[in-house]
């Protein structure tokens, strides 16, 4: 994708992978306006997304990394939320994790672990978030992928969770602390309603484990880059190109590394290990959180991501 900055606006020549036509979106309330340049006719009608495998697909054949940024819903509020998800798919996001806010996020450092805590504060359910994402997901090119802990989606029951992101647009699901031997029930529900269930593997789990997860895993694989919780890390482990070799010697889906990523180094250290895509979040999450105003979150947002997927160019 060709994108064009200026003055901190994002314009997009995308050569994004989608079907159906684009439409132009314009978020008023900042200086930051995102107008969508297509190469086809902006319409007002909303844009049917590919999936999370068939982006992946699309990126291979232009020679694309994936950039997948992950930000936790509702923090600091599911209005910002909202924007944010226009701001990270105009500036050039092609995959977008959504985490639904969770009492006991285990897997989840010190600023997912705040952020979870002020959105839960705020109220954020996922209904609420289900809501919102009825409303902004007809507005996005690219796929969202909710992404939550396995309690929530066991309280409101597989079937009925599965059916009810999909019936938002949700087009992938990541559950951090599902065990594999409960994946094939999660898995079949999520089959049943054409959501990509990610799978995700780590340096420590065994090569036999290693191989059920990879072919398990719908949408893409997760490799998480290091061991112990989310959060940025001064560098990338050099572990991840063996681990990323190892998988790829499995099988051929694509794999998207993420945990510690922050800088465009790290990104370009990654695409360069033969990653199909990488994932961002703490970095992400932190400015929203850290900012004076949800206005000046997203523009460090836009900076940040603006940053990162330069990288991948
Ligand atoms: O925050 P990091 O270090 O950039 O890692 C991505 C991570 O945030 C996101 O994918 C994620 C958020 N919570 C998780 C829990 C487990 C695995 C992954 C995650």
């Amino acid at each position: 994708m060709a994108i064009a900055f200026k003055s901190g606006v994002c314009f997009l020549q995308s050569t994004k992978p989608q079907i159906g036509f684009r439409h132009s979106s314009y978020y008023p309330d900042s200086s930051l306006s995102l107008k969508r340049l297509t190469p086809i006719a902006a319409l007002s009608t909303s844009s049917p997304t590919l999936g999370l495998a068939d982006t992946f697909t699309e990126l291979k054949k232009q020679g694309k990394v994936a950039f997948i940024p992950y930000i936790t819903a509702g923090d600091p509020d599911l209005s910002t939320t909202a924007e944010a998800l226009k701001v990270l798919d105009a500036c050039g996001s092609d995959i977008i994790e959504l985490g639904v806010p969770y009492s006991d996020p285990l897997a989840d450092g010190p600023v997912i672990q705040a952020a979870a805590t002020r959105s839960l504060e705020k109220g954020t359910n996922l209904d609420n978030i289900l809501d919102m994402l009825d409303k902004v997901v007809p507005q996005l090119s690219c796929p969202v992928s909710l992404f939550t802990y396995y309690n929530p989606i066991l309280k409101r029951g597989l079937g009925k969770f599965m059916a009810s992101i999909r019936d938002v647009g949700v087009q992938g699901l990541v559950v951090p602390d599902v065990p594999l031997e409960e994946t094939e029930m999660l898995r079949k529900e999520a089959l049943n309603n054409s959501i990509e269930l990610v799978l995700l593997t780590t340096p420590t789990t065994p090569t036999e484990r290693m191989k059920r997860i990879v072919e398990a895993s719908e949408g893409f694989i997760y490799l998480v880059s290091s061991i112990g919780v989310t959060g940025a890390r001064a560098s990338v482990s050099g572990k991840v190109q063996s681990l990323l070799k190892d998988i790829k010697e499995a099988t051929d889906k694509p794999v998207a590394v993420g945990f510690g990523i922050s800088k465009p180094e790290h990104v370009k250290q990654i695409a360069g290990w033969g990653a199909d895509g990488v994932i961002v979040g703490s970095a992400m999450v932190k400015l929203l959180g850290d900012a004076k105003s949800p206005t000046e979150g997203l523009k460090e947002l836009e900076s940040l991501t603006k940053s990162l997927t330069s990288a991948l160019l």
